[in-house]
């Protein structure tokens, strides 16, 4: 018998599984259905007896509740009664008036006169048009009320055509409603006022009850002007107290008002009293409000009669910031600024990078480094800019950022040191040579702007050094003083030509870093610091006086937050930092630096090398290199190519799917192409290809994709083999440079004496 009839068919079939079978084993149980209905039933008396208490306490409230309501109806009147009036007589704008008088500024008492004259002619306007309009609309509807019953009386319905005689419909329709309506109208509007008013006047003081409910969602975060005063009169300023006692009430110049995850406002105090006093008693004034001293800033406003308070709501600061914005997506461009962290308003804050200098500090473990990191590894994805960093101690810090790092140098041996003030002295010249190079652009532009960085060809891309723990440079007993006096120079000069520094120690005392460079410091960052000379060595001298103290901020509890200065318009901001996380295990780091790599890799840079010529990276050129990996076979399958492209340029083609593929090749008229079924480029077409494109470039004169090089280049002798769409690497030989891992795979020497040496870039 043959095998195939042995073999067992099946015609129909059905995969079963536990769920399919279970509902036919659920038959119908009477028992059970009684069961359930059962436990149903004291279900609803659980139900009953849980909310049978809650009605029976309403109903014992009822009496008081009703007399809430009727004090907050009333209340809500009173109070739409005063705003009427406030709004009638213009009781702000003449509040202001009085205020400019008390504070003796004659030019802010006209400016509130003018405000009122002038509100008041555009109040009467708005009256006389609405009226205007009012008046046009009913002339429009009565005399279209009165056309109809004309006609409607002339002709009567039946003569009238179909469409006229549904307007009449829907006339009479709208005429029944609005009767209808009216009689209710009265009693609904009535219901509807007295809502409206008891909810005016219902109870705005934290605590209130069920039918109140603060403007907050969190009654804690509760301040207002009546709390901030009772905090003030017991503050145990004698003046201030005298004040109160005598019956003053505090002139608030910026009401008490929400202000992101906090409360804002501005107190003009009282004869005798400044608002350093205050500030001096930060402590007391926090409990006075029922807060954390770090969740108190008075500091002082626009002069020194004038308190600037901001109070946090409770335990919003404790929080962290969140992912770093940029953690997973996303560019910068650094005349925008890079995200570094929340304000105490609980704003993103774009930490300003062109034109500006960084020092931040604080004691040791509070996050300077992770903020370094944070600003390099923003400006590491805009593909424009080239970073230095050097750590002048034994620190994995930034090792993750090394491939994007042009110069890198980790260390506590007295090389590094050279090497830091090498890269200083380099900076100078480039500073010099980008002084001569912004001197010959058309118009003599003052500075560095956005359009001429993205110009490769004069090298004036953002130029970002970063020295962490640059205490150790500057106080080196064989280069410090010459480090010191470099960095002066360029903190002072560098700005205007793309060039930033960023500085970071444990130790902002006057012996470890220089005075000028504190006091020419544009952007000054203060974790936890012990004292007021590490606050004003990092904020600026007189900050710790006028309220802004990072001593607050306490060791290990506010880890990542910092005081900043400089870093908005505001006179200094609480930050908590983001944190891209580089710890054992978890390495957030390292993607953002392999998305900075493919980004610059897509993108014509240049290097800065020193006092030597720019060198000038070309983009790749996708057509060239598919030419390249072809290798003059007749044809390759398509995934051959694709997978030699990504070896040839890993860093822009390992993302390359056939789709990249083909877009390139319809880009260039070239058709799909198969052999024994598989999909295959030819090499004459990538032939035909290339050479309509140089006589495409030959007519129009356009010299295509690649920037030409230089003037000042030195041409390479074998340029030529550099392998079509890698990068060139070219730099300058100095000890500050370390070789790049698996540079020799990835990015193959094009000079001979780069063989062996460091690494300069990507
Ligand atoms: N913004 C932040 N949010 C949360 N944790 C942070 C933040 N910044 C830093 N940290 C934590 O603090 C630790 C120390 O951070 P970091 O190395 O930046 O401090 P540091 O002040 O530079 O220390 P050191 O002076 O020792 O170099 C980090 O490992 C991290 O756990």
């Amino acid at each position: 018998m043959p095998d195939s009839e042995l073999t067992r068919k099946v015609f129909d079939a059905e995969i079963v599984d536990d769920e399919t079978v279970t509902p036919q084993r659920k038959r119908w149980n009477p028992r059970s259905g009684v069961t359930a209905g059962i436990r149903a039933v004291f279900a609803g008396q659980d139900m009953f007896a849980r909310v049978r208490p809650v009605v029976s306490y309403r109903v014992r409230k009822a009496p008081r509740d009703l007399g809430r309501l009727a004090w907050f109806l009333v209340r809500g009147a009173g109070r739409w009664v005063s705003r009427g009036w406030r709004w009638a007589s213009y009781a702000d704008l003449r509040a202001d008036a009085r205020a400019a008088r008390v504070a003796g500024d004659p030019q802010a008492r006209r400016t509130a006169q003018d405000l009122i004259r002038s509100d008041a002619r555009a109040r009467w306007a708005k009256v006389g048009g609405a009226v205007r309009r009012v008046l046009v609309t009913a002339s429009v509807v009565t005399a279209l009320v009165v056309l109809l019953a004309l006609l409607d009386a002339l002709v009567g319905r039946e003569g009238m055509p179909g469409w006229l005689r549904g307007l009449y419909d829907l006339r009479d329709a709208v005429t029944d409603a609005a009767a209808v309506a009216w009689s209710w109208l009265p009693w609904l509007a009535t219901l509807g006022a007295l809502g409206a008013a008891v909810w005016e006047g219902r109870d705005r003081t934290p605590g209130a009850g069920w039918l109140t409910h603060p403007d907050r969602t969190d009654s804690d975060s509760w301040v207002d002007e009546r709390m901030i005063s009772k905090a003030l009169a017991h503050l145990g300023i004698a003046p201030l107290a005298a004040f109160f006692k005598n019956g003053g009430e505090l002139l608030y110049s910026v009401p008490a008002r929400k202000d992101g995850d906090g409360t804002h406002t501005q107190v003009r105090l009282p004869l005798g009293v400044t608002a350093e006093m205050v500030t001096d008693r930060r402590k007391v004034l926090a409990a006075n409000l029922g807060r954390a001293a770090l969740e108190t800033w008075p500091t002082t406003g626009e002069e020194d009669g004038v308190l600037d308070l901001w109070v946090a709501d409770k335990g919003t600061l404790s929080g962290g910031a969140g992912d770093w914005p940029l953690l997973h997506e996303g560019t910068v461009d650094l005349f925008d600024g890079v995200p570094f962290g929340l304000s105490q308003r609980g704003t993103v804050i774009n930490a300003p990078l062109i034109e500006t200098n960084w020092l931040a500090g604080g004691r040791p473990g509070q996050g300077k480094t992770n903020v370094l990191r944070v600003l390099l590894l923003g400006a590491a994805l805009d593909p424009t800019a080239e970073l230095w960093a050097y750590v002048m101690g034994e620190s994995p810090d930034f090792e993750p950022l090394a491939p994007r790092l042009s110069r890198y140098r980790v260390g506590m041996d007295d090389t590094v040191a050279a090497d830091a003030v090498q890269a200083l002295e380099d900076l100078l010249g480039e500073m010099e040579r980008r002084g001569k190079v912004l001197g010959e652009q058309p118009g003599r532009p003052p500075k560095v702007s956005r359009r001429l960085a993205d110009n490769p060809r004069l090298g004036l891309h953002p130029l970002v050094m970063a020295i962490d723990e640059c205490h150790e440079l500057f106080q080196h007993p064989r280069y410090g003083k010459q480090a010191q006096e470099l960095a002066v120079r360029l903190i002072k000069r560098g700005r205007k030509y793309g060039i930033i520094l960023l500085l970071a120690t444990q130790s902002p005392t006057k012996d470890s870093i220089p005075k000028e460079i504190t006091r020419n410091i544009s952007c000054g960052v203060a974790f936890a610091v012990a004292d007021h000379i590490a606050n004003d060595g990092l904020l600026g001298s007189g900050k710790y006086r006028a309220g802004i103290r990072a001593t607050e901020l306490r060791m290990k509890t506010d880890r990542g937050t910092c005081v900043a200065v400089g870093v908005t318009d505001n006179t200094f901001e609480l930050v908590r930092t983001f944190y891209v996380p580089f710890d054992d295990g978890n390495d957030m780091v390292t993607p953002v630096i392999h998305r900075a790599m493919a980004l610059r890799a897509q993108h014509p840079h240049t290097l800065t090398t020193g006092h030597t010529p720019l060198e000038i990276e070309a983009p790749p050129d996708p057509l060239a290199d598919i030419h390249h990996v072809l290798n003059q076979e007749t044809r390759v399958r398509t995934q051959t190519v694709l997978a030699r492209l990504a070896a040839l340029n890993p860093d822009v083609y390992e993302p390359w799917t056939a789709r990249h593929l083909r877009a390139v090749l319809d880009e260039h008229g070239i058709p799909p192409r198969k052999s024994d079924g598989h999909m295959v480029i030819r090499t004459d077409d990538i032939n035909t290809a290339i050479t309509h494109r140089e006589h495409a470039r030959d007519d129009t004169g356009n010299q295509g994709p690649f920037p030409a090089p230089s003037p000042h280049r030195t041409p390479c002798p074998d340029q030529h083999k550099q392998a079509p769409g890698t990068r060139h690497n070219h730099t300058r030989n100095t000890p500050t440079t370390r070789p790049e891992p698996g540079a020799t795979t990835r990015h193959p020497a094009s000079l001979p004496h780069d063989e062996g040496r460091g690494r300069h870039d990507d």
